[in-house]
């Protein structure tokens, strides 16, 4: 079957446009699949579509091209048309479709309400009691204020026990007292803080009557509402430039004995009494709710990142044609070769794998919330933290590698600022950072696991949680023929060997006389070894109930190749495992070899129309490579041409510096 996709072709490169006719399955139907339901892959279209049609939002000079400065305040100017036509382009509040705006719109390096919406906004949702709200929430979601999320400090970011920011309640004014003690104490690196938030919740050592009680959240005015000026007791600026998220102004806040009511302390799950005396809330980790809100995004959002440097790279490998293979009279196109699709076409699995499991996270995310402050249920906290936790990490560090591997694709042109992918590609690795370091939060994960198997060996795995009931699962011989829960299986017993193996390791030091902590330490590697493999078999396992749940027949046929392919290609990767311990044979991994290879056979029909089913808009991509068009190179010559340096014909330094030199050798 082929199908001419809605988009319109003529005009395109005719190259494209033949990938695109040839595609088995419709890109509105797929969009549906990605975005989570046919009710959200149209409101974006509808609102790409009327975003075109404000001519103060079409892009203006390319990003590439701006210093820090022009593009903070573009991204304000552009934040400023938005808010004249905000209830025209999206439904307000609803948190989706105002991402969907600002990714579109301002795009990826970061802009003064990103951390507003992204945790400001739902750290009060989570932790502000009701009357808290009501002061606060609704004028944060009109835009009164700018909010941002300080946790971080200077010498302090992965252990939170050890945050030096105090706020100290003083009973007799029924105030908190914030200070930052030493140089380490100052808050370092939250977005937005630097020069635009006027507000920010703080994450600061409650401290009563000298006992300490650990981080908790207070919102604190940091601007004067009138002049933007900080207010006394407040130092506060940018913190510089970063490898990417240049529009971002990232910040460093200190408080010289700043003094706030006792009412800007979020009292939802906990509370200070004006005497003093401590509520203590109904788990510990509560206040940690807003780094799960992210890492619960972050599956989606970092699938997001990696399809926009995908959609680039097998858009340009479709028109890039060099070099020959049957046909000596016309040059391949780069997409043909193997080696191109082996690069390329797993990632494109993963970023279908990653955004299926985003969309999971994210309503698990909503549905804890709803547990916890409508009924105090907070027995799902620790699955979601242990999950979000390994989540966060293998994601980031394979969006990372994929982007890379989408940049080397696109040859010299990939290394070009127009291509747009090492903007991507900085921005995307930053999440291997921030929500906590990927290595700290794998070791998180491994907290988990580790308990599981001391459940099963202790005789109670009646008692594990679903996610860990593959532990219990005993060695069995697999046939791979058939199908995706035969590679299941495998997967598995490999995780559940790893995560044996590291807790043994665990116990082996415990018991030769070592500390825990100091036996965790020197099983670390291991530790982490078992949480990536734990991981992957949570992405795996949702990517096939995902396929397995759709109903659009061609759709569904186009996907299982994707999930054929991801299978064979994740099971490649860890093979080493398998082969370690006798789970797998020699002849099996050459059967999932050359099902991988006819997997991308099959799938280089619809690599682009898979990638045009994101429905990035141009204006989205910022990539004068990767445009809808595959003009590539009169595009690339027309933003060559714009490029400053090329505004006249002799630069400065040459007449400044190089002309003398060589006048001077001449001599
Ligand atoms: C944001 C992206 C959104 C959209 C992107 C779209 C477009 C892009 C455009 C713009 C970009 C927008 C935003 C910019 C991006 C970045 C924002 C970044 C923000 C930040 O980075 S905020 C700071 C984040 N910081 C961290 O993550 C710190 C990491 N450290 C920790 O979380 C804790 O210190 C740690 C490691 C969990 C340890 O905590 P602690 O020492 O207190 O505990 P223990 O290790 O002793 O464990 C005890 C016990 O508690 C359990 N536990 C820990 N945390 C939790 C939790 N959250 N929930 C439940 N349980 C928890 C732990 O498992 C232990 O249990 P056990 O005893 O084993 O049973
Ligand atoms: C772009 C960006 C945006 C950010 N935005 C915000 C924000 O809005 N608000 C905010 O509060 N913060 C923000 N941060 C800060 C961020 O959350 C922290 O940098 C992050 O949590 C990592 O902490 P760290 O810098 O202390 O790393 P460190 O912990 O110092 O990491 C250094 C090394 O030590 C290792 N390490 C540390 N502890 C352990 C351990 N227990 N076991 C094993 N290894 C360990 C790490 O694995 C790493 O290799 C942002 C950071 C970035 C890069």
């Amino acid at each position: 079957m082929s199908f001419l996709n809605k988009e319109i072709c003529d005009g395109d490169n005719p190259d494209l446009t033949e990938e695109r006719r040839t595609a088995t399955f419709d890109t509105d139907r797929m969009a549906q699949v990605i975005y989570g339901s046919e009710k959200f892959a149209a409101r974006r279209r509808q609102i790409t579509k009327s975003i075109s049609r404000i001519p103060a939002l079409q892009d203006t000079k390319p990003l590439a091209f701006m210093t820090r400065e022009e593009k903070i305040t573009e991204a304000c100017r552009e934040l400023d048309v938005l808010s004249d036509h905000w209830e025209q382009l999206i439904y307000v509040n609803d948190e989706e479709e105002a991402l969907h705006l600002h990714r579109e719109v301002i795009g990826m390096e970061g802009h003064p309400f990103a951390l507003h919406e992204t945790m400001f906004i739902p750290t009060l949702v989570s932790q502000a009691s009701d009357e808290q709200q009501e002061k606060w929430l609704g004028r944060a979601r009109k835009r009164e204020i700018i909010g941002c999320y300080a946790q971080t400090e200077l010498g302090h970011g992965s252990n939170l026990r050890k945050l030096e920011t105090t706020a100290t309640y003083s009973p007799s004014t029924q105030e908190f007292i914030l200070h930052t003690p030493t140089i380490t104490a100052l808050k370092w690196w939250p977005g937005a803080l630097g020069k635009s938030s006027n507000y920010a919740i703080v994450m600061a050592d409650l401290v009563i009557k000298n006992k300490s009680y650990g981080p908790h959240p207070f919102i604190v005015q940091l601007r004067d509402e009138k002049t933007h000026q900080p207010l006394p007791g407040i130092t506060v600026g940018d913190i510089g430039p970063k490898m990417a998220f240049n529009g971002a102004d990232n910040g460093f806040l200190g408080f010289d004995h700043f003094r706030i009511p006792r009412g800007n302390l979020l009292m939802r799950h906990n509370r200070v009494e004006p005497d003093g005396s401590y509520l203590k809330p109904p788990h510990a980790k509560i206040g940690y709710s807003s780094m799960v809100k992210v890492r619960s995004r972050m599956a989606m959002d970092q699938g997001l990142f990696m399809a926009q440097a995908l959609v680039i790279a097998v858009r340009y490998s479709a028109v890039r044609r060099q070099g020959f293979l049957e046909d000596k009279s016309q040059e391949v196109k780069v997409l043909d070769y193997q080696t191109q699709q082996h690069r390329l076409f797993p990632s494109i699995a993963r970023v279908y794998a990653f955004i299926f499991c985003g969309l999971e996270t994210i309503q698990l995310y909503e549905k804890l919330i709803l547990d916890v402050n409508k009924n105090g249920d907070t027995s799902g906290m620790a699955d979601l933290h242990s999950l979000t936790s390994g989540l966060k990490s293998v994601v980031t560090h394979f969006t990372g590698q994929g982007i890379e591997q989408a940049r080397m694709a696109c040859g010299g042109h990939g290394y070009s600022m127009a291509s747009y992918i090492s903007e991507i590609y900085g921005v995307a690795v930053a999440g291997c950072t921030y929500e906590g370091e990927n290595m700290v939060m794998l070791l998180q994960c491994a907290r988990a696991l580790v308990k599981a198997v001391e459940l099963v060996e202790e005789g109670h795995p009646e008692k594990l949680s679903p996610m860990m009931a593959y532990l219990t699962k005993p060695s069995v011989t697999v046939d791979l023929t058939v199908g995706p829960e035969a590679y299941v299986k495998i997967f598995q017993l490999i995780a559940k060997k790893q995560a044996f193996k590291a807790t043994e390791q665990l116990h082996k030091f415990m018991v030769a006389g070592d500390s825990r902590d100091v036996a965790w330490n020197k099983s670390a590697v291991e530790l982490t070894k078992a949480s990536r493999l734990h991981t992957r078999l949570y992405i795996l396992k949702t990517f096939i109930r995902r396929v397995e749940s759709i109903t659009d027949i061609s759709v569904k046929a186009a996907l299982t190749d994707l999930l054929n392919l991801h299978l064979n290609y994740e099971l490649l990767d860890v093979a080493s495992y398998a082969l370690a311990d006798g789970i797998m044979s020699s002849t099996q991994m050459d059967f999932i070899k050359n099902q991988l290879y006819s997997s991308l056979e099959k799938i280089r029909p619809n690599a682009v129309s898979l990638m045009d089913s994101f429905q990035f808009s141009d204006l989205q991509l910022r990539s004068v490579l990767g445009r809808r068009d595959g003009h590539v190179y009169q595009n690339l010559f027309e933003w060559a041409k714009s490029s400053p340096l090329n505004q006249s014909e002799v630069l400065p330094s040459v007449t400044q510096y190089l002309k003398p030199m060589m006048e001077k050798s001449k001599l």
